[in-house]
Order: C-alpha cells, then structure tokens, then sequence
C-alpha cells in the first residue's frame, strides 16, 4: 500500500509563522490526500442545535434515496437538510430559497459562513452550503453504502461527525480506508473547485460514507459538512470545442484560469 499518513495534523499557527516542516505537512496533505484534520474551536452547542433543527425538520419529511450510490443504481440511504450560505447571511430575508419554520431560526448562527479569501468574498453570492446529514442504522445485510463514491464539488470542505463510517479511496490503489471523527476536530478537504484552480495539483480526492464500523453501527449517524464554493463572479465558461486525435476538447474558462477537459468519444465539434 502507498505510504501516506492518515490524515496529517498540520499546526496552523506553526503554518503561518513560517514554520517549515509544518508548512511541508499541510503541502504534503493537500497534494497526496488532499484530507486533513483541522483543530476546531469547540462547535459543539452548535452541531448539537443544527442536528436538533434537522431532527425537527426530518420529522415533517423523509427524504432517502435522491442518489445512487453505485453503478448498479442502488440509491443513498441518508437524509438532508441543506442551508444555503446567502440565505444564512440574509435571514431572516430571503435570498435565494425558502426553508420551513424549523430551519430559520438556526441559519445566522454558522460560523463557518464567515469564511473568506478573494475568491470567496462572504457578502458575494455563491454555491456555498451546509449539509446536516442523518444515516440511519442499515436493516440489510451487508450494509448498504449511505453516500457513494464522490469528491466534493466545491474548495474547501469542512466535516463534523462523530461516528465513523467516512472512508477514503487511497491515492494510486483500489483501497478504501477509514478516516477516524476525533474529539475537537474537523476533518477538512479539497473539493473540484480547487483542484481546478491549482491546474490539478492539489487533490480533490474520492470517498464515500458506508454505515459506521461495529458497535457504532446501532446508532443513527449525524454528521455536518459545510461545502464552501468560490463566488458566482468566478464563473465557468466554455470557450469553444475542438477535435484533437479523435478526441473532442472542450476548454473552459474557471476562475480565470483555463482548463481542457477531453472526451474520449469523438463528438462532433460545437
Ligand atoms: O458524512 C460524512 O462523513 C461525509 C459527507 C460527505 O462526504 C459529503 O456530504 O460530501
Ligand atoms: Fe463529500
């Protein structure tokens, strides 16, 4: 198996310092694994009052199955609530959607909300997200997959869960491996977004949620990731197909950095 610690512990204040072996780690984190825990500053009222509007809001409607997890078909098993980052900022106006009762009073309350850089401006519309995920325990036999393989669509992810069940596929192999909750940490991990933006060299890695290991297995698992994604003002664009080799290329524009995805079947040029 390649040989990659699972995940690092960069020191952040060591980070901005200067300090160069901690500056390595996080380097090393974000190219080969692209997972990383991060301390996080005692959220824990705040987990527990976001999984208590969901449990609130999940009592009203049961939503499962919205995706496959494989390619067989077989759907998700989770539920979700989903808050938007500008209508978090805007409540108790409306932004972009409507959200029961249950919901509103928590929104404002995310601090996460507040993260910024350049091309994440906190008052700029954006795809930025929470997710509240509840997984129940699985009736089946072996366990159904709850969330299938996927990387995350956005920069930065930031997780909170407290049982286990999150799994990474490991970099240059076919194994999946489990990524431990630990107490006062966030995991946090590269999305699309900025694996495009780096031009590919930092890793949007693939993983996938399976019912948590063991014991825990009895237990319904809550877990909450906010999804940050760039601002709308750095928007994809396509800019013009071409054929190459018997290949379509489609370059787009992202954040102002051009990418080329290629097709393998050949289509015609548009
Ligand atoms: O619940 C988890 O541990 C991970 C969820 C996840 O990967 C996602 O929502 O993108
Ligand atoms: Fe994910």
């Amino acid at each position: 198996m390649p040989s990659i610690n699972f995940p690092e512990f960069p020191d952040y204040p060591l980070v901005v310092e200067g300090n160069e072996a901690e500056i390595d780690k996080l380097w090393g984190a974000a190219t080969k694994l692209g997972f990383r825990y991060l301390k996080s500053r005692g959220p824990d009222d705040l987990l527990e009052g976001m999984f208590q509007m969901a449990r609130e809001t999940m009592l009203r409607r049961e939503a499962t199955g919205a995706n496959a997890v494989d390619a067989t078909g077989q759907p998700d098993t989770v539920e979700l609530v989903n808050v938007a980052k500008d209508d978090a900022l805007a409540w108790p106006k409306k932004a972009r959607h409507a959200y029961p009762s249950t919901v509103n009073p928590w929104n404002s309350n995310i601090p996460s909300f507040r993260y910024s850089t350049k091309r994440h401006l906190v008052d700029e519309y954006s795809g930025s997200e929470t997710h509240v995920i509840k997984n129940p325990p699985s009736p089946q036999e072996p366990p159904k997959v709850a969330i299938g393989a996927h990387t995350d669509f956005g920069s930065l992810s930031f997780l909170h869960n407290r049982l286990g069940g999150l799994q990474v596929l490991v970099p240059d192999s076919e194994d999946w491996q489990y990524i431990k909750p630990l107490p006062g940490h966030a995991i946090c991990n590269i999305g699309d977004a900025l694996a495009l933006f780096s031009g590919g060299i930092l890793r949007s890695n693939l993983h996938r949620v399976v019912p948590p290991p063991g014991w825990q297995a009895q237990f319904d698992r809550w877990s909450l990731v906010y999804l940050t994604r760039p601002g709308n003002s750095w928007f994809t664009r396509r800019v013009k197909n071409f054929r190459m080799k018997n290949r379509t290329v489609s370059p787009f524009i992202y954040g102002g950095i051009t990418c080329k995805l290629r097709h393998d079947r050949a289509r015609k040029p548009g």
